[in-house]
């Protein structure tokens, strides 16, 4: 049906599908151990009815499907697990990798599961859109990876996140085809495409999203300005955002995300901006990130009020080459883990969002939950992801890793971040559930909230095929 070619059974293919790229994937990865479950085969449909196709062999020979996009989970998402499944398959969905229409009156396109960040791009270039959406994962994400996990991209206050861009969605079921999404807004009951938006493989195979484009921008701008301290700064990007003044992309850095920027940034004349900044009264900067993206005209009219709010807030503007470095190197970060592990270092990230209110308690919490757990650490955080009512709070953590167990040091630490989020803000803003955040699910939606996601299951999925193990 897919041709033999499109079923992979080798060990280097099979690997390759095993896991995502957390830091413990990595480190299981590394160990000669070896110590995580890899699927009996990898299928590679080419279109929505060889996905639906798949499904009904796997529901008839009772075989477990793990909807596998970019592989860039970071919550153990496309683990190959088992359940009560003898077998499992890697769903492929690269293959699904086309443009299927642009409504430019409308401003929709559809476009196929297992098509990546930059090709989205591309191909929406080609008809003067974007999609806008630029997660730190974008190289290697995909569209449905995307609308299965809820991601939030880094331009998230001007584009939105990506469940704010589907306006529909087409699955693949156990039941049959499943389609979502036929008017701008609708009170036709609750809006199923919500289900389908982060339900992270468990309720069907995303074959096809529909997606609001906006008109490619003619200009981009970005720039650094630095505040004195966490609580000015935090308390500046509130302003922001309850002024409709947020930039498309605004990221606030705590003191120790910043000094490593000010240490590792070749760019930055760091001296002479130490010294610039004290003479404005900023001692232990808190670098904060702003970028517009639109026509010249509006980028100039909101980057003006941003730039006031900045002022009145105690900000010092810090100028392009900060905001143009950052820009530059928005993917570099993660490809340094695979460095910093070479040279015994724990690196690994976690990210949550919270009420205003509630913000500046959970990130000292957090970092007492750490820093308790693994003694010695360097723990950065920033905010990404701004809204009216609260933000995200996004933990860099580096520590000296224990040769003897390396997994235990992490787990528990994350266990450890992870009770001190319950309850004040969010198990996932953006990286979703997937096998490692399932235990606090309940915390978060009750113990009723996820037998409504299990009777969603066993209405689409009866035979219990799809992502063994994985939310709920
Ligand atoms: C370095 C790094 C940086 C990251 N930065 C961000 C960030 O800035 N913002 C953000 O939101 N996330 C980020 N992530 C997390 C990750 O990239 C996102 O969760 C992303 O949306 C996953 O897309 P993917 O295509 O790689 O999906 P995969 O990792 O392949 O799968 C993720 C989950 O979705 C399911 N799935 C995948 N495709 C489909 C489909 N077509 N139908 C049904 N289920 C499917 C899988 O089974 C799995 O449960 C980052 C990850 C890394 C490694």
């Amino acid at each position: 049906m897919v041709g033999a070619e499109n079923v992979l059974v080798d060990d280097p293919a099979r690997l390759a599908r095993a896991t995502g790229l957390s830091y413990l994937d990595l480190v299981r990865r590394r160990s000669p151990a070896a110590d995580f479950p890899v699927p009996d085969a990898v299928v590679l449909p080419a279109d929505p009815d060889e996905v639906q196709a798949v499904l009904e062999i796997c529901v008839q020979y009772d075989v477990g499907v793990v909807p596998f996009g970019g592989g860039t989970s970071v919550v153990g998402g496309v683990a190959a697990l088992r359940g009560e499944k003898t077998s499992v398959i890697a769903l492929d969905l690269v293959r699904l990798d086309a443009l299927v229409s642009v409504d430019a009156e409308s401003r929709i396109a559809v476009l196929q599961a297992g098509v990546r960040g930059p090709e989205a791009e591309r191909l929406l270039a080609g008809h003067g859109l974007t999609l806008g959406h630029v997660p730190q994962s974008f190289e290697r994400a995909t569209i449905g990876g995307f609308a299965a996990t809820r991601s939030a991209g880094q331009a998230s206050s001007g584009y939105g996140r990506f469940e704010d861009m589907v306006t529909g969605v087409r699955l693949a079921t156990p039941r049959g085809p499943w389609r979502l999404g036929v008017a701008p807004a609708s009170a036709a009951g609750p809006d199923l495409r919500q289900l389908a938006i982060g339900s992270e493989g468990t309720l069907g195979v995303i074959t096809e999203v529909a997606l609001r484009v906006r008109p490619a921008p003619a200009v981009r701008r970005y720039e650094g300005y630095a505040l004195p301290g966490w609580a000015a700064g935090a308390e500046a990007v509130r302003d922001l955002a309850q002024h409709h003044a947020l930039a498309d992309v605004t990221r606030l850095s705590d003191g120790d995300e910043t000094e490593v920027s000010l240490a590792l940034d070749a760019g930055l004349k760091t001296a002479a901006l130490r010294r610039y900044l004290a003479a404005r009264g900023v001692r232990r900067p808190c670098f904060l990130i702003v970028g517009w993206e639109g026509t010249a005209h509006d980028v100039a009219l909101r980057r003006r009020e941003t730039a006031r709010r900045l002022k009145a807030s105690g900000a010092v503007r810090v100028g392009k080459a900060l905001g143009e470095s950052w820009r530059h190197g928005r993917f570099a970060g993660p490809r340094q883990r695979d460095t910093l592990l070479d040279m015994g270092i724990c690196v690994e990230t976690l990210e949550t969002a919270a009420y205003w209110s509630d913000v500046d308690e959970l990130r000292d919490d957090v970092r007492a939950a750490l820093t308790a757990a693994l003694g010695p650490a360097i723990i950065m955080c920033h905010i990404s992801h701004a809204y009216e009512t609260g933000a995200s709070l996004y933990f860099t953590v580096l520590t000296a890793r224990d040769e003897a167990d390396p997994v235990g040091q992490w787990q528990r630490a994350k266990a450890a971040a992870c009770e001190a989020i319950a309850g004040l803000g969010t198990i996932s803003h953006h990286h979703a559930v997937g096998v490692d955040h399932a235990p606090y699910l309940s915390a978060e939606i009750g113990s009723l909230g996820v037998e409504v996601l299990r009777a969603a299951k066993s209405a689409v999925d009866p035979t219990g095929i799809l992502n063994p193990g994985k939310l709920v």
